[in-house]
């Protein structure tokens, strides 16, 4: 292997109970809120179809003209209980919050910028309110925080002189005061996600990566930190020069998840996919006409694949400027946690079964029973299973709890029937797996 100093701390998952709650948890929700959500994609009467939280950059604005948009900040039908509601109803079990995006908007009145929400006419901490409120409603919170500030004057994209130098090392210690600050005035944050951290400015400064997080873990004992903060010696991300992973979870998969089939391996480390309902948006746009909208039925199908993997889904909402939520929004939402109240066992603690892809849909697994998540219920209506060696099953459905029809086909291949009044959603059968006299 390479000697590396900034490489993987640890080989294989971690195994403590902070790292468990996280993985146990498996459905969270992103909220990206920021000063994007006012103009919502669209300034002097142009409306850009890129990400909405990305306008200041397609519409090539300065960070002094941007900033204004601070004058506005006042959600007038911003209720933290409220969210914290509908994200309960939804049956997430954490909450990913945006408390600085790439803008470099503070949603915590933080002492090291003047771009923060104590600076606009809402004034108070609107981080603060929604930790509390979600933490009143038994939901963790994680922190996403953007390294790439566009608001900074000594943010660089490269280090290519001396100058560039000491301007990223003042860049750094006011990023350190940012995060302890975080840490200190939240100390009931699990978890910081890690963005705008792909510049040779960063991959140049590794060191930079791994000390951000000694830093969080010496502050916050148990907190989980994603691969996408860190950079190796090297610069190689995400898996050092020895294809180690770096932090405690991969952070890759934004907007695409791993083939069930090819892509086996993500099954040996802990991940979290993120995904947006349009096509690509994480910010409140004012059109959503403009991409593909994801129904709720496709929502939840990602969400299974990647729990079926052994991973984490988070769920993207973008709340409007006003503080309130887009009517799409809500119903997903709704439909996610009318779901996830019928058949959440098969989702909550669950993980990789080890079963081989079959084409009705997906296997999760917690313990001895191994769920089998039906989306595309067969013409045969029977749904093919096949065991690993030496193994019998017996089936039921989750919803009401009615025996399933098993009957060997081959050896260890089985077809399970598809339940006659077949349900208007997906549908969860649960097998117990027995051990062959
Ligand atoms: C690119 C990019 C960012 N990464 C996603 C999680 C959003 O925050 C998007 O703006």
């Amino acid at each position: 292997e390479i000697p590396l100093q900034y490489g993987a701390d640890r080989l294989g998952k971690r195994q403590d109970a902070a790292m468990q709650k996280f993985r146990d948890n498996r459905l969270g929700a992103f909220i990206h809120w920021g000063l994007y959500a006012i103009p919502g994609g669209e300034w002097n009467g142009k409306v850009y179809k890129g990400a909405a939280e990305w306008l200041k950059s397609w519409a090539k604005i300065s960070s002094d003209e941007w900033m204004k948009l601070m004058d506005q900040w006042n959600p007038e039908k911003f209720n933290a209980k409220a969210w914290a509601k509908m994200a309960k109803q939804m049956g997430v079990k954490y909450v990913k919050i945006t408390t600085k995006h790439h803008e470099g908007f503070c949603l915590w009145p933080s002492k090291y910028s003047k771009y923060t929400v104590a600076q606009t006419p809402y004034k108070k901490d609107i981080l603060g309110e929604l930790v509390k409120a979600y933490n009143d409603e038994g939901i963790d919170v994680h922190f996403y925080f953007s390294v790439m500030d566009w608001s900074h004057p000594d943010w660089r994209y490269d280090i290519k002189s001396k100058e560039d130098e000491e301007a990223m090392a003042r860049f750094f210690e006011f990023t350190d005061n940012q995060l302890r600050e975080l840490a200190e005035r939240y100390p009931t944050v699990k978890d910081f996600w890690f963005d705008g951290t792909w510049d040779a400015s960063i991959k140049k400064n590794g060191w930079w990566t791994a000390h951000a997080e000694k830093m969080l873990k010496e502050l916050l004992p148990g907190v989980t930190i994603n691969s996408r903060l860190r950079a190796d010696d090297y610069g190689k991300r995400h898996f050092d020069s020895n294809g180690h992973m770096m932090g405690d979870y991969e952070s890759g998969y934004e907007r695409r998840l791993p083939d069930p089939v090819k892509d086996l391996k993500v099954t040996r480390w802990d991940w979290e996919a993120c995904m947006t309902v349009p096509e690509n948006q994480w910010g409140y746009h004012k059109d959503w006409s403009l991409s593909y909208v994801k129904t709720p039925v496709e929502v939840l199908e990602r969400v299974v694949h990647a729990v079926s993997m052994g991973g984490n889904m988070v769920v993207n909402f973008g709340p409007q400027g006003d503080g309130d939520f887009r009517p799409e929004e809500k119903e997903l939402a709704a439909y996610i946690g009318s779901w996830m109240k019928k058949n959440g066992e098969c989702i909550y603690g669950c993980d990789y079964a080890g079963f081989e892809k079959q084409p009705w849909g997906y296997y999760t697994r917690k313990g001895d029973d191994v769920y089998m998540v039906v989306f595309n219920p067969p013409y045969s209506r029977h749904l093919v299973v096949k065991t690993p060696g030496g193994t019998s099953i017996k089936a039921a459905q989750v919803v009401g709890g009615k025996e399933v029809k098993v009957e060997e086909t081959a050896r260890n291949e089985f077809n399970v029937d598809v339940p006659s009044a077949l349900p208007d959603e997906p549908f969860v059968i649960k097998l117990k797996i027995e051990k062959k006299q």
